[in-house]
């Protein structure tokens, strides 16, 4: 049989992550791999520290809901990159295509289903994100994250198969989390993650109480590109990173709680470690509402707290840090009753049911 598989994904970590988890994974199992994403995209940067992996740029566009004078140019920008994967899948001669979604990832499908060749698509969120409802019917088959999403694919594709959470982030070690931020033993940790591109308003937001918190907490915060903010910079117990690579695992495995967006990666690794999370989902303004969707059913489960947007004020999220750490202990009784699957076994045997033989 020929294991050659073609990765794509991207636009944002968490349309990447997933493929940097199954990597490892398949080669173990004897596949040669490939990856297309774009020229420009955080993909390119991801994979650029992956190893015997070549990287394969096509043109891409964004797909928007909304009015914006690219509209216009966007569509040819997405027919170009459909006829560059068409070509290169036909030269590469994958078995089988796996997309993370995102934008980068639709002329991709199409192209693969041109080509004759199965793809398998992971949405990420409850509800399909655009580029996957676009790609969908092109797909051979369709994972989930979350069950619930099961009524929104085609009955014979979709496929429960759970959270794919990369392994190293559970062998994290607090002592090294805390050498690396120059923290102290003894005194609690806050880690705050505006997903992987950082959010302002939740930056913003805990600048304004940093005074306050830092008397009861150490706070490692990941802001995102260009967020940093130097006047910070000397602030004892106060660690800003613009995002991290290797480091994460042990970041993570210090937190005793977490105030994050509400991006579906992020919050099942914060599950998959029993850290109490205090969830500020991206609002429907500014995208499709995935992430209060997310966020509720974490809710509902007792893992996390939430605050909307909406309600994101400096004293709301203040007294919500301080009752999510005082009721730390119920969320992490309720995590530990959840019932974790292991979405990435079960995505690489459909791998290989699915590819061509
Ligand atoms: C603005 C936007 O479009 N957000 C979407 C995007 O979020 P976003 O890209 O933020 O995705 P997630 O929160 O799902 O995943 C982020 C990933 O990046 C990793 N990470 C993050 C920060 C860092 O410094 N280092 C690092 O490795 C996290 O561990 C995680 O694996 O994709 C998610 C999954 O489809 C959606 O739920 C979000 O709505």
């Amino acid at each position: 049989m020929n294991k050659k598989i073609m990765l794509t994904g991207g636009g944002s970590a968490g349309h990447v992550t997933v493929n940097i988890a199954l990597i490892p994974k398949l080669k173990e199992r004897g596949w040669s791999i490939g990856y297309i994403g774009s020229h420009n995209g955080i993909e390119r940067e991801l994979l650029s520290q992956v190893e015997n992996v070549p990287y394969f740029p096509i043109s891409t566009g964004k797909l928007r809901r909304y009015f914006d004078w690219n509209n216009f140019k966007d569509p040819f920008k997405v027919l170009k990159g459909t006829f560059e994967a068409y070509h290169l899948i036909k030269k590469e001669k994958p078995s089988i295509v796996f997309s993370k979604g995102g934008f980068v990832s639709v002329p991709v499908i199409v192209a693969a289903w041109l080509n004759g060749v199965p793809t398998i698509i992971h949405e990420s969120d409850i509800t399909p994100g655009l580029a996957n409802k676009i790609a969908m019917p092109f797909a051979t088959k369709i994972c989930v994250t979350f069950p619930e999403t099961l009524p929104h694919v085609n009955e014979q594709k979709g496929i429960y198969v759970g959270a794919v959470v990369r392994e190293e982030l559970k062998q994290g070690s607090a002592d090294k989390g805390r050498k690396h931020c120059q923290f102290e033993k003894g005194k609690p940790v806050l880690l705050v993650m505006g997903g992987s591109l950082g959010s302002k308003r939740i930056n913003d937001a805990l600048r304004a109480n940093l005074q306050t918190l830092l008397a009861d907490f150490q706070i490692v915060h990941i802001c995102g590109k260009g967020n940093i903010d130097p006047k910070f910079a000397a602030e004892k117990g106060y660690k800003q990173f613009e995002y991290v690579h290797e480091e994460l695992p042990h970041i993570m495995a210090m937190a005793d709680i977490v105030l994050s967006r509400a991006g579906s990666n992020s919050i099942f690794e914060f599950l998959t470690l029993k850290k109490p999370m205090l969830l500020i989902p991206l609002s429907k303004g500014a995208s499709r509402g995935d992430q209060i969707l997310n966020a509720r059913s974490f809710k509902k489960s007792g893992y996390a707290d939430v605050l909307m947007e909406e309600e994101l004020t400096n004293d709301s999220l203040r007294e919500a840090i301080y009752q999510l750490y005082r009721n730390k202990a119920n969320y992490i009784e309720n995590m530990t009753r959840s019932q974790a699957t292991d979405a990435l076994h079960t995505l690489l045997s459909l791998i290989e049911e699915t590819s061509k033989q």
